[in-house]
Order: C-alpha cells, then sequence, then structure tokens
C-alpha cells in the first residue's frame, strides 16, 4: 500500500451513532486536501482516523502504507503532524513557545525531559521563523494571542518532518487579518514541492488556502462527493453538503460562498 491515506469503506459506530459511514478515499504523495462540511458532518473523526488516533469499527484505514489495527501506531503518530483544537488545549500555558515545538519530536506535549538536541532546537526557531513567529520563540505559550497560537501549533505539527500533515480548523477563531495571513502561510506550505501531503479541515470555502488540490465534501458522515477541487467544488455538490442552496464563486486561488437569495 504506497498512499499516504487508504480508506475503503472505513465505518465508526459509537452506541447508537454512526459517526462515518463507508468512507472510501485515498490521499497521494504531494496532494492538499480540503474537508469541507457542516457541524457534525465527521470531520474531526475522519481526521482522527487518519492521525491513527481512533480505529475504525468496520473497514480498512491505511495510514502511510500501513494498515489500522496491524501496526504499532506508536511507530506511525511521529510520522503525522497533526494540529487540533484538542491538542492544544493539551499545551501548559507556561511553556516556553520553542519548547512547545521542540517536543513534538518526542510525541509529547509539556517539557518532561530535559536534553533536547541542540539541533532539535534549532529547527524549532526555523519552523517558527518560517510562521512569522519566530519572535515569540521565547514566550510563554499562554500569553500569545490566538492568532500567534495557531501559528505555533502549525510549526509544531511539522517539527518532526511528518509524512502527512492534518490540520483540524485551523483558522477558527481568528479574526479577518489573521486568517488571512494564516490562509497565506498555509497557501506557502502548500506551494511547497517538499511539503507533507496536506488535509485541512474546515467550514469556511473562504479558508482553503491557494494551492490546494482537492477536496472531499462530508455530511451527515457520508461522502458527497471527493476529487480534484476545480471540477468538485461546485455550487451543487457545495449546497448539497451543506442543505443550503448557495452561491459559489471563485476569485483567482480563492473561494468563496453565500445563500442564494
Ligand atoms: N463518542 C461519541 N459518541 C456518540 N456520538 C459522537 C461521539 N463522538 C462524536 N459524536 C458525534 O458524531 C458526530 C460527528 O462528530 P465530529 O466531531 O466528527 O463532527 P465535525 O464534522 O468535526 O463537527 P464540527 O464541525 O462541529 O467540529 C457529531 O454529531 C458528534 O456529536
Amino acid at each position: 500500500m504506497s498512499d499516504v491515506l487508504a480508506l475503503a469503506g472505513a465505518t465508526v459506530v459509537r452506541g447508537e451513532s454512526t459517526l462515518l459511514s463507508e468512507i472510501d478515499w485515498e490521499v497521494e504523495e504531494g496532494q492538499r486536501w480540503v474537508v469541507l462540511g457542516p457541524n457534525g458532518a465527521g470531520k474531526t473523526t475522519l481526521l482522527q482516523l487518519a492521525a491513527a488516533r481512533m480505529h475504525p469499527t468496520r473497514g480498512v484505514v491505511g495510514v502511510l502504507g500501513e494498515v489500522l489495527g496491524a501496526v504499532d501506531v506508536f511507530d506511525l503518530r511521529p510520522r503525522i503532524g497533526l494540529a487540533s483544537a484538542s491538542l492544544a488545549e493539551r499545551i501548559p500555558p507556561r511553556e516556553r513557545v520553542s519548547d512547545v515545538v521542540v517536543t513534538a519530536s518526542w510525541g509529547v506535549v509539556g517539557r518532561w525531559r530535559e536534553s533536547y538536541d541542540r539541533l532539535d532546537h534549532a529547527r524549532a526557531v526555523e519552523l517558527l521563523e518560517a510562521l512569522g513567529a519566530g519572535h515569540l520563540a521565547d514566550r510563554t505559550y499562554g500569553t500569545l494571542s490566538e492568532g500567534e497560537r495557531k501559528r505555533v501549533q502549525i510549526a509544531r505539527a511539522l517539527m518532526t518532518d511528518p509524512e502527512l500533515m492534518l490540520l483540524d480548523e485551523p483558522a477558527a477563531g481568528l479574526d479577518l487579518g489573521g486568517r488571512e495571513d494564516l490562509v497565506g502561510r498555509l497557501g506557502q506550505i502548500a506551494g511547497d514541492l517538499e511539503a507533507p501531503a496536506l488535509v485541512m479541515v474546515t467550514h469556511h470555502v473562504e479558508e482553503i488556502p491557494p494551492h490546494f488540490t482537492d477536496v472531499l465534501l462530508l455530511r451527515e458522515g457520508q461522502v458527497v462527493a471527493h476529487g480534484p477541487i476545480e471540477i468538485t467544488l461546485t455550487e451543487a455538490n457545495l449546497s448539497q453538503t451543506f442543505g443550503i442552496d448557495l452561491v459559489l464563486e471563485q476569485h483567482g486561488d480563492r473561494w468563496s460562498a453565500r445563500a442564494r437569495t
């Protein structure tokens, strides 16, 4: 199995609820995917499967050539960069920003080992600089604004030089300037041929960065459509996904949507 992600009939059931139903999805090297869908569609659950942090109830989930259930997930997880709100909540507010980034190489949150390689520290600062957050390296995480925290989380997710990078609503809670800054930076990462395969979850087409290649539209745990953005992100598909008649517009390499009036 050479795909970055290969899901076949992936289904997640909790109690009476089916969170994901029969998902077939393949992500290949070099692809940059956006996962779009309304609240409760199952986007975070899908990302949890991709992050090897959840197993499917039924079906097969392949991650970086390994099948979940037949691999030690602790070997797999360092190969995956994940930035999510639930992970961010676990970062101690008093942690120094450069430590928040560098501890990713140990797969831990919170600095509990004293000896990090100097090279790790240099890389952490380099990544922070690439995200426009180099000047924050010596601050404590709890003192940062939401936008600054998002940039630190992304630097942290890149720290292990992952083969797959997963971003769960990276622009949530940002003001317009912060969102545009982050979308621009994510666009730069997406345009870098050396960057890992990317999967970004969002509710808003306005947050799709330039250079993203593919989209998966999810509604009530089921795939509405998936494939190259240019042919899959249509008014009809988006309207079906959100259950509302939408006008979708493309402006160069960005998108916007609003209800049809
Ligand atoms: N352990 C659980 N038991 C039952 N239902 C659950 C469980 N975890 C999640 N759900 C439900 O599964 C559905 C999908 O949740 P998920 O967080 O994946 O959606 P989402 O698309 O990421 O939503 P949002 O955009 O609001 O973050 C939701 O209706 C949620 O309430």
